[in-house]
Protein backbone atom coordinates (compact mmCIF):
# COMPACT_ATOMS: atom_id res chain seq x y z
CA UNK A 1 0.00 0.00 0.00
CA UNK A 2 1.05 3.51 -0.74
CA UNK A 3 -0.37 6.27 0.71
CA UNK A 4 -1.00 9.71 -0.24
CA UNK A 5 0.87 12.39 1.61
CA UNK A 6 -0.13 15.66 0.52
CA UNK A 7 -1.72 17.11 -2.43
CA UNK A 8 -0.29 20.73 -3.95
CA UNK A 9 -1.96 22.65 -6.45
CA UNK A 10 -1.10 25.57 -8.53
CA UNK A 11 -3.00 28.18 -11.12
CA UNK A 12 -1.06 27.63 -14.31
CA UNK A 13 -2.02 28.95 -17.89
CA UNK A 14 -3.77 26.55 -20.49
CA UNK A 15 -3.19 27.12 -24.23
CA UNK A 16 -5.24 30.15 -24.52
CA UNK A 17 -3.46 31.99 -22.09
CA UNK A 18 -6.39 31.35 -19.24
CA UNK A 19 -5.65 29.99 -15.90
CA UNK A 20 -5.94 26.49 -14.78
CA UNK A 21 -5.52 24.14 -12.17
CA UNK A 22 -2.26 22.03 -11.70
CA UNK A 23 -2.34 19.40 -9.23
CA UNK A 24 0.58 16.86 -7.54
CA UNK A 25 -0.12 14.06 -5.35
CA UNK A 26 3.05 12.93 -2.86
CA UNK A 27 3.56 9.63 -1.88
CA UNK A 28 6.61 8.19 -0.37
CA UNK A 29 7.03 6.23 -3.49
CA UNK A 30 6.72 9.11 -5.83
CA UNK A 31 4.48 11.76 -7.07
CA UNK A 32 2.26 12.69 -10.34
CA UNK A 33 0.95 15.56 -11.50
CA UNK A 34 -1.86 16.26 -14.03
CA UNK A 35 -3.43 19.87 -15.59
CA UNK A 36 -7.48 20.52 -16.06
CA UNK A 37 -7.84 21.31 -19.72
CA UNK A 38 -11.40 24.14 -20.36
CA UNK A 39 -13.50 24.17 -22.70
CA UNK A 40 -15.33 27.42 -24.61
CA UNK A 41 -18.12 25.69 -26.16
CA UNK A 42 -19.21 23.84 -22.94
CA UNK A 43 -22.79 22.03 -22.92
CA UNK A 44 -24.44 23.55 -20.07
CA UNK A 45 -25.31 20.22 -18.12
CA UNK A 46 -21.57 19.43 -17.95
CA UNK A 47 -19.46 19.58 -14.36
CA UNK A 48 -18.83 23.35 -13.38
CA UNK A 49 -15.40 24.67 -13.62
CA UNK A 50 -15.06 27.08 -10.52
CA UNK A 51 -13.55 30.62 -11.48
CA UNK A 52 -13.18 33.48 -9.53
CA UNK A 53 -14.96 36.43 -10.69
CA UNK A 54 -13.62 39.77 -10.09
CA UNK A 55 -11.05 41.47 -11.44
CA UNK A 56 -8.18 38.59 -11.02
CA UNK A 57 -7.36 37.30 -15.48
CA UNK A 58 -10.75 38.88 -16.07
CA UNK A 59 -12.66 36.67 -13.60
CA UNK A 60 -10.77 33.72 -14.72
CA UNK A 61 -8.65 33.17 -11.93
CA UNK A 62 -8.82 29.64 -10.32
CA UNK A 63 -7.80 30.56 -6.74
CA UNK A 64 -10.38 29.48 -5.54
CA UNK A 65 -10.22 26.38 -6.95
CA UNK A 66 -6.84 26.00 -6.18
CA UNK A 67 -7.34 26.17 -2.40
CA UNK A 68 -10.38 24.49 -2.41
CA UNK A 69 -7.61 21.59 -3.65
CA UNK A 70 -5.74 22.37 -0.29
CA UNK A 71 -8.58 23.08 2.39
CA UNK A 72 -11.05 19.95 1.32
CA UNK A 73 -10.02 17.91 -1.31
CA UNK A 74 -6.45 16.89 0.24
CA UNK A 75 -7.95 16.47 3.71
CA UNK A 76 -10.09 14.06 1.92
CA UNK A 77 -7.67 11.96 0.48
CA UNK A 78 -4.44 11.89 2.72
CA UNK A 79 -4.15 8.50 4.31
CA UNK A 80 -5.51 6.89 1.15
CA UNK A 81 -3.81 4.13 -0.83
CA UNK A 82 -3.06 5.91 -3.88
CA UNK A 83 -3.98 2.86 -6.15
CA UNK A 84 -8.12 2.87 -4.87
CA UNK A 85 -9.41 5.32 -7.71
CA UNK A 86 -12.31 4.79 -7.37
CA UNK A 87 -12.59 5.01 -3.51
CA UNK A 88 -10.67 8.26 -3.59
CA UNK A 89 -12.67 9.55 -6.68
CA UNK A 90 -16.48 8.97 -4.24
CA UNK A 91 -14.61 10.99 -1.38
CA UNK A 92 -13.79 13.71 -3.79
CA UNK A 93 -17.22 13.58 -4.87
CA UNK A 94 -18.79 13.42 -1.27
CA UNK A 95 -16.39 16.56 -0.31
CA UNK A 96 -17.72 18.57 -2.84
CA UNK A 97 -21.39 17.40 -2.30
CA UNK A 98 -22.88 18.49 -5.79
CA UNK A 99 -23.89 16.00 -8.28
CA UNK A 100 -22.37 18.69 -10.78
CA UNK A 101 -19.54 19.62 -9.04
CA UNK A 102 -20.20 23.57 -8.44
CA UNK A 103 -19.39 24.20 -4.80
CA UNK A 104 -15.13 23.47 -5.03
CA UNK A 105 -15.32 22.90 -9.03
CA UNK A 106 -14.61 20.09 -11.31
CA UNK A 107 -11.46 21.57 -11.97
CA UNK A 108 -10.57 21.30 -8.35
CA UNK A 109 -11.94 17.70 -8.20
CA UNK A 110 -10.33 16.23 -11.75
CA UNK A 111 -7.18 17.73 -10.76
CA UNK A 112 -6.50 16.06 -8.04
CA UNK A 113 -8.55 12.64 -9.49
CA UNK A 114 -6.19 13.01 -12.56
CA UNK A 115 -3.16 13.35 -10.68
CA UNK A 116 -4.09 10.17 -8.51
CA UNK A 117 -4.00 8.30 -11.45
CA UNK A 118 -0.98 9.86 -12.57
CA UNK A 119 0.32 9.10 -9.51
CA UNK A 120 -0.72 5.45 -8.80
CA UNK A 121 0.86 4.59 -12.59
CA UNK A 122 3.82 5.99 -11.21
CA UNK A 123 4.33 4.15 -8.10
CA UNK A 124 3.67 0.99 -9.75
CA UNK A 125 6.41 1.88 -12.50
CA UNK A 126 4.01 1.01 -15.30
CA UNK A 127 2.58 3.66 -18.10
CA UNK A 128 -0.85 5.10 -17.20
CA UNK A 129 -2.28 2.87 -20.19
CA UNK A 130 -1.26 -0.66 -18.78
CA UNK A 131 -2.67 1.25 -15.04
CA UNK A 132 -6.04 2.40 -16.37
CA UNK A 133 -7.00 -0.74 -18.21
CA UNK A 134 -9.27 -3.28 -17.27
CA UNK A 135 -6.64 -6.15 -17.99
CA UNK A 136 -5.37 -5.47 -21.25
CA UNK A 137 -5.09 -2.52 -23.27
CA UNK A 138 -6.82 -1.80 -26.37
CA UNK A 139 -5.24 -0.36 -30.12
CA UNK A 140 -4.02 3.01 -30.42
CA UNK A 141 -7.69 4.79 -31.86
CA UNK A 142 -7.81 6.23 -34.79
CA UNK A 143 -7.63 9.85 -35.05
CA UNK A 144 -10.44 12.38 -36.15
CA UNK A 145 -8.36 15.41 -36.90
CA UNK A 146 -9.65 19.41 -37.35
CA UNK A 147 -8.24 20.80 -40.52
CA UNK A 148 -10.99 23.87 -40.40
CA UNK A 149 -12.42 25.75 -37.47
CA UNK A 150 -15.17 27.59 -36.75
CA UNK A 151 -17.50 28.59 -34.30
CA UNK A 152 -16.70 29.93 -31.02
CA UNK A 153 -13.13 28.37 -31.63
CA UNK A 154 -12.29 30.69 -34.11
CA UNK A 155 -14.06 33.85 -32.94
CA UNK A 156 -16.03 34.37 -35.73
CA UNK A 157 -16.07 32.62 -39.17
CA UNK A 158 -18.34 29.57 -40.00
CA UNK A 159 -20.74 28.76 -37.64
CA UNK A 160 -19.43 25.05 -37.82
CA UNK A 161 -16.99 24.50 -35.49
CA UNK A 162 -14.88 21.68 -36.24
CA UNK A 163 -14.24 20.49 -40.34
CA UNK A 164 -11.91 17.04 -39.71
CA UNK A 165 -10.59 14.61 -41.19
CA UNK A 166 -10.81 10.84 -40.19
CA UNK A 167 -7.72 9.10 -42.35
CA UNK A 168 -9.72 5.44 -42.76
CA UNK A 169 -7.67 4.03 -45.06
CA UNK A 170 -4.84 3.89 -43.23
CA UNK A 171 -3.44 0.91 -41.35
CA UNK A 172 -1.04 2.15 -38.72
CA UNK A 173 -1.06 5.00 -36.60
CA UNK A 174 2.26 6.37 -38.54
CA UNK A 175 -0.04 6.38 -42.05
CA UNK A 176 -2.64 8.27 -40.31
CA UNK A 177 -1.07 10.80 -39.04
CA UNK A 178 1.38 10.90 -42.71
CA UNK A 179 -2.21 10.99 -44.60
CA UNK A 180 -3.80 14.18 -42.44
CA UNK A 181 -0.75 15.67 -42.07
CA UNK A 182 -0.42 15.77 -46.17
CA UNK A 183 -3.67 17.05 -46.28
CA UNK A 184 -3.60 19.76 -43.81
CA UNK A 185 -0.09 21.02 -45.56
CA UNK A 186 -2.14 20.83 -49.35
CA UNK A 187 -5.84 22.96 -47.54
CA UNK A 188 -2.69 25.46 -46.08
CA UNK A 189 -1.72 25.91 -49.88
CA UNK A 190 -4.86 26.31 -51.07
CA UNK A 191 -5.97 29.17 -48.72
CA UNK A 192 -2.50 30.69 -49.25
CA UNK A 193 -3.43 30.82 -52.79
CA UNK A 194 -6.29 32.53 -52.46
CA UNK A 195 -4.00 35.52 -50.41
CA UNK A 196 -5.13 34.59 -47.29
CA UNK A 197 -3.07 34.03 -44.46
CA UNK A 198 -3.33 30.65 -42.74
CA UNK A 199 -3.86 31.67 -39.56
CA UNK A 200 -4.98 29.11 -36.72
CA UNK A 201 -7.79 28.84 -34.66
CA UNK A 202 -7.47 27.79 -30.32
CA UNK A 203 -7.73 24.08 -31.58
CA UNK A 204 -5.04 24.61 -34.61
CA UNK A 205 -7.26 24.73 -37.11
CA UNK A 206 -6.60 27.12 -40.04
CA UNK A 207 -9.97 29.53 -40.35
CA UNK A 208 -10.20 31.08 -43.82
CA UNK A 209 -12.80 33.89 -44.84
CA UNK A 210 -16.19 31.40 -46.35
CA UNK A 211 -19.34 32.49 -48.04
CA UNK A 212 -21.29 28.99 -47.35
CA UNK A 213 -20.03 26.01 -45.38
CA UNK A 214 -20.32 24.39 -48.61
CA UNK A 215 -17.38 26.12 -49.33
CA UNK A 216 -15.50 24.70 -46.06
CA UNK A 217 -16.81 21.19 -47.36
CA UNK A 218 -15.39 21.75 -50.84
CA UNK A 219 -12.11 22.78 -49.73
CA UNK A 220 -11.64 19.86 -47.67
CA UNK A 221 -12.23 17.82 -50.98
CA UNK A 222 -9.78 20.14 -52.45
CA UNK A 223 -7.35 19.40 -50.08
CA UNK A 224 -7.75 15.55 -50.01
CA UNK A 225 -7.28 15.61 -53.91
CA UNK A 226 -4.60 17.63 -53.69
CA UNK A 227 -2.83 15.28 -51.49
CA UNK A 228 -3.07 11.76 -53.51
CA UNK A 229 -5.98 10.90 -51.99
CA UNK A 230 -9.86 9.89 -52.39
CA UNK A 231 -12.04 12.25 -50.40
CA UNK A 232 -13.95 8.86 -49.78
CA UNK A 233 -15.67 6.78 -46.47
CA UNK A 234 -12.93 4.40 -47.21
CA UNK A 235 -10.09 6.46 -47.65
CA UNK A 236 -10.55 9.82 -46.19
CA UNK A 237 -13.39 10.75 -44.79
CA UNK A 238 -14.92 13.61 -43.29
CA UNK A 239 -15.78 14.38 -39.89
CA UNK A 240 -18.36 17.54 -38.52
CA UNK A 241 -18.41 18.89 -35.16
CA UNK A 242 -21.93 21.36 -35.83
CA UNK A 243 -21.65 22.53 -31.98
CA UNK A 244 -25.40 23.73 -33.51
CA UNK A 245 -26.17 24.61 -29.25
CA UNK A 246 -23.94 27.75 -29.94
CA UNK A 247 -25.98 29.00 -32.84
CA UNK A 248 -29.18 27.92 -31.92
CA UNK A 249 -31.56 30.69 -30.52
CA UNK A 250 -33.82 29.16 -27.86
CA UNK A 251 -36.62 31.74 -27.67
CA UNK A 252 -37.00 31.72 -31.49
CA UNK A 253 -36.14 27.98 -31.69
CA UNK A 254 -34.26 28.61 -34.58
CA UNK A 255 -30.73 27.80 -35.85
CA UNK A 256 -28.88 31.02 -37.77
CA UNK A 257 -26.65 29.75 -39.89
CA UNK A 258 -25.74 33.73 -40.73
CA UNK A 259 -22.70 32.43 -43.29
CA UNK A 260 -25.47 30.55 -45.56
CA UNK A 261 -27.93 33.39 -44.56
CA UNK A 262 -30.75 31.22 -43.41
CA UNK A 263 -32.27 30.69 -40.31
CA UNK A 264 -33.50 27.21 -39.58
CA UNK A 265 -36.18 25.51 -37.59
CA UNK A 266 -35.39 21.80 -36.62
CA UNK A 267 -36.87 20.21 -39.32
CA UNK A 268 -34.85 22.36 -41.50
CA UNK A 269 -31.69 21.64 -39.76
CA UNK A 270 -32.20 18.33 -40.16
CA UNK A 271 -32.81 18.38 -43.49
CA UNK A 272 -29.10 20.46 -43.76
CA UNK A 273 -27.38 18.11 -42.10
CA UNK A 274 -28.67 14.85 -43.93
CA UNK A 275 -28.01 17.55 -47.39
CA UNK A 276 -24.18 17.27 -46.08
CA UNK A 277 -24.23 13.55 -45.39
CA UNK A 278 -25.38 12.51 -48.99
CA UNK A 279 -23.30 15.43 -50.24
CA UNK A 280 -19.61 14.24 -48.78
CA UNK A 281 -18.45 11.26 -47.13
CA UNK A 282 -19.17 12.22 -43.89
CA UNK A 283 -18.67 9.00 -41.06
CA UNK A 284 -19.25 11.19 -37.99
CA UNK A 285 -21.35 14.27 -37.38
CA UNK A 286 -21.64 15.78 -33.86
CA UNK A 287 -24.18 17.74 -31.89
CA UNK A 288 -25.76 18.61 -35.23
CA UNK A 289 -28.85 19.58 -32.97
CA UNK A 290 -29.35 21.51 -29.73
CA UNK A 291 -28.19 19.71 -26.60
CA UNK A 292 -31.82 19.28 -25.10
CA UNK A 293 -33.71 18.11 -28.39
CA UNK A 294 -34.00 14.77 -27.60
CA UNK A 295 -36.76 14.57 -30.08
CA UNK A 296 -34.72 16.02 -32.91
CA UNK A 297 -31.94 13.93 -32.20
CA UNK A 298 -33.93 10.68 -32.33
CA UNK A 299 -35.51 11.77 -35.56
CA UNK A 300 -32.46 12.49 -36.85
CA UNK A 301 -30.88 9.44 -35.61
CA UNK A 302 -33.71 7.45 -37.52
CA UNK A 303 -32.63 8.83 -40.92
CA UNK A 304 -29.39 8.79 -40.72
CA UNK A 305 -27.35 5.53 -42.75
CA UNK A 306 -23.92 4.64 -41.82
CA UNK A 307 -22.91 7.85 -40.09
CA UNK A 308 -21.94 7.71 -36.63
CA UNK A 309 -24.44 10.38 -34.49
CA UNK A 310 -22.13 11.47 -31.66
CA UNK A 311 -23.01 13.59 -28.86
CA UNK A 312 -21.21 16.01 -26.94
CA UNK A 313 -22.87 18.84 -25.67
CA UNK A 314 -26.01 16.58 -25.56
CA UNK A 315 -24.40 13.88 -23.38
CA UNK A 316 -21.64 15.65 -21.64
CA UNK A 317 -19.53 12.44 -20.59
CA UNK A 318 -22.87 12.07 -18.00
CA UNK A 319 -23.98 8.67 -17.36
CA UNK A 320 -27.76 9.12 -16.89
CA UNK A 321 -28.07 11.50 -19.74
CA UNK A 322 -26.16 8.57 -21.81
CA UNK A 323 -28.06 6.12 -20.23
CA UNK A 324 -31.12 7.90 -21.53
CA UNK A 325 -29.60 8.06 -25.34
CA UNK A 326 -28.94 4.37 -24.77
CA UNK A 327 -32.67 3.69 -24.36
CA UNK A 328 -33.87 6.20 -26.67
CA UNK A 329 -31.88 5.51 -29.55
CA UNK A 330 -30.86 9.10 -29.83
CA UNK A 331 -27.18 8.85 -30.53
CA UNK A 332 -24.30 5.98 -31.73
CA UNK A 333 -21.56 7.36 -30.02
CA UNK A 334 -20.61 9.55 -27.08
CA UNK A 335 -17.35 11.97 -26.63
CA UNK A 336 -15.61 11.57 -23.79
CA UNK A 337 -14.28 14.77 -22.01
CA UNK A 338 -12.56 14.07 -18.90
CA UNK A 339 -13.40 17.70 -17.28
CA UNK A 340 -17.01 17.18 -18.24
CA UNK A 341 -17.31 14.03 -16.19
CA UNK A 342 -15.14 15.34 -13.27
CA UNK A 343 -13.28 12.42 -12.43
CA UNK A 344 -11.18 9.82 -13.88
CA UNK A 345 -13.92 6.84 -12.23
CA UNK A 346 -16.71 8.60 -14.02
CA UNK A 347 -15.01 8.87 -17.07
CA UNK A 348 -14.21 5.12 -16.98
CA UNK A 349 -17.57 4.46 -16.18
CA UNK A 350 -19.13 6.52 -19.38
CA UNK A 351 -16.61 4.68 -21.22
CA UNK A 352 -17.44 1.27 -20.00
CA UNK A 353 -21.31 1.96 -20.04
CA UNK A 354 -21.11 3.06 -23.83
CA UNK A 355 -18.81 -0.19 -24.86
CA UNK A 356 -21.66 -2.50 -23.21
CA UNK A 357 -24.25 -0.72 -25.00
CA UNK A 358 -22.16 -1.04 -28.58
CA UNK A 359 -21.82 2.41 -28.59
CA UNK A 360 -18.74 4.25 -30.18
CA UNK A 361 -16.55 6.29 -27.02
CA UNK A 362 -14.62 9.32 -28.71
CA UNK A 363 -12.02 10.64 -26.32
CA UNK A 364 -11.59 13.99 -27.00
CA UNK A 365 -9.51 17.16 -25.71
CA UNK A 366 -10.78 20.66 -25.46
CA UNK A 367 -10.53 23.64 -26.87
CA UNK A 368 -8.23 25.49 -23.96
CA UNK A 369 -5.73 22.66 -23.16
CA UNK A 370 -1.98 21.95 -21.78
CA UNK A 371 0.46 19.70 -22.08
CA UNK A 372 -1.09 16.94 -20.39
CA UNK A 373 -1.33 13.08 -22.53
CA UNK A 374 -3.39 11.74 -19.88
CA UNK A 375 -6.12 11.31 -22.44
CA UNK A 376 -3.99 9.30 -24.85
CA UNK A 377 -3.02 6.89 -22.67
CA UNK A 378 -7.15 6.70 -21.42
CA UNK A 379 -8.10 6.06 -24.98
CA UNK A 380 -5.58 3.55 -25.58
CA UNK A 381 -6.45 2.04 -21.92
CA UNK A 382 -9.34 1.31 -22.31
CA UNK A 383 -9.88 0.45 -26.50
CA UNK A 384 -11.95 3.57 -27.18
CA UNK A 385 -11.07 3.35 -30.65
CA UNK A 386 -11.70 6.71 -31.31
CA UNK A 387 -9.62 9.93 -30.46
CA UNK A 388 -10.50 13.88 -31.17
CA UNK A 389 -7.86 15.87 -30.11
CA UNK A 390 -7.34 19.27 -33.07
CA UNK A 391 -5.42 19.73 -35.21
CA UNK A 392 -1.92 18.54 -36.22
CA UNK A 393 -0.17 22.37 -34.79
CA UNK A 394 -0.12 23.89 -31.43
CA UNK A 395 2.09 21.53 -28.44
CA UNK A 396 -1.13 21.10 -26.48
CA UNK A 397 -2.43 18.98 -28.81
CA UNK A 398 0.92 17.42 -30.69
CA UNK A 399 1.79 15.95 -26.56
CA UNK A 400 -0.99 13.72 -27.07
CA UNK A 401 -0.50 13.09 -30.83
CA UNK A 402 3.32 12.38 -29.71
CA UNK A 403 1.96 10.16 -26.96
CA UNK A 404 0.10 8.00 -28.82
CA UNK A 405 3.89 7.54 -31.06
CA UNK A 406 5.65 6.33 -27.80
CA UNK A 407 2.78 3.77 -27.23
CA UNK A 408 2.61 2.34 -30.74
CA UNK A 409 6.31 1.45 -30.31
CA UNK A 410 5.27 -0.32 -27.37
CA UNK A 411 2.16 -1.89 -27.97
CA UNK A 412 2.02 -1.96 -31.97
CA UNK A 413 0.66 0.77 -34.55
CA UNK A 414 -2.18 -0.98 -35.61
CA UNK A 415 -5.45 0.89 -35.97
CA UNK A 416 -8.94 -0.43 -35.05
CA UNK A 417 -10.37 -1.58 -37.79
CA UNK A 418 -11.79 1.14 -40.30
CA UNK A 419 -14.91 -0.61 -41.33
CA UNK A 420 -16.23 -1.41 -37.62
CA UNK A 421 -19.65 0.23 -37.32
CA UNK A 422 -19.69 3.78 -36.56
O1 LIG B 1 -16.81 20.92 -28.81
C1 LIG B 1 -15.81 20.20 -28.70
O2 LIG B 1 -15.85 19.05 -29.11
C2 LIG B 1 -14.57 20.70 -27.99
C3 LIG B 1 -13.33 20.26 -28.67
O3 LIG B 1 -13.37 20.50 -30.06
O4 LIG B 1 -14.62 22.09 -27.83
P1 LIG B 1 -14.70 22.73 -26.37
O5 LIG B 1 -13.59 22.20 -25.59
O6 LIG B 1 -14.63 24.22 -26.61
O7 LIG B 1 -16.03 22.32 -25.83
MG1 LIG C 1 -18.02 19.21 -29.63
Amino acid sequence: MTTIEAIDAWEVLDSRGNPTVRARVHTPDGSGTFTVPAGASTGSHEAVEVRDGGDRFGGLGVTEAVEAVEAELEPAVVGRNVTEQAAIDEALLEADGTEDLSRLGANAVLGVSGAVARTAAAVRDEPLYTYLAPEEPGAIPRPMVNILSGGLHAHGGVEIQDFLVVPRGADTYEEAIETVWTVRRAVRDRIEERGVRPLVADEGGFSPPMEGIEEAFELLRAGILDAGFEPATDDVAFAVDVAATHFYDEDAERYRLETDGVSLDREGMIDRVLGWTESYPIVSIEDPLFEDDWAGWRKLAGRLDGVQLLGDDFLVTDRDRLGRAIESGAASAVLVKMNQAGTITRTLGVIERAQEAGLSPVVSARSGETCDSTMADLAVARGAGQLKVGSLARSERLVKYNRLFEIADELGPTLPNASDPV
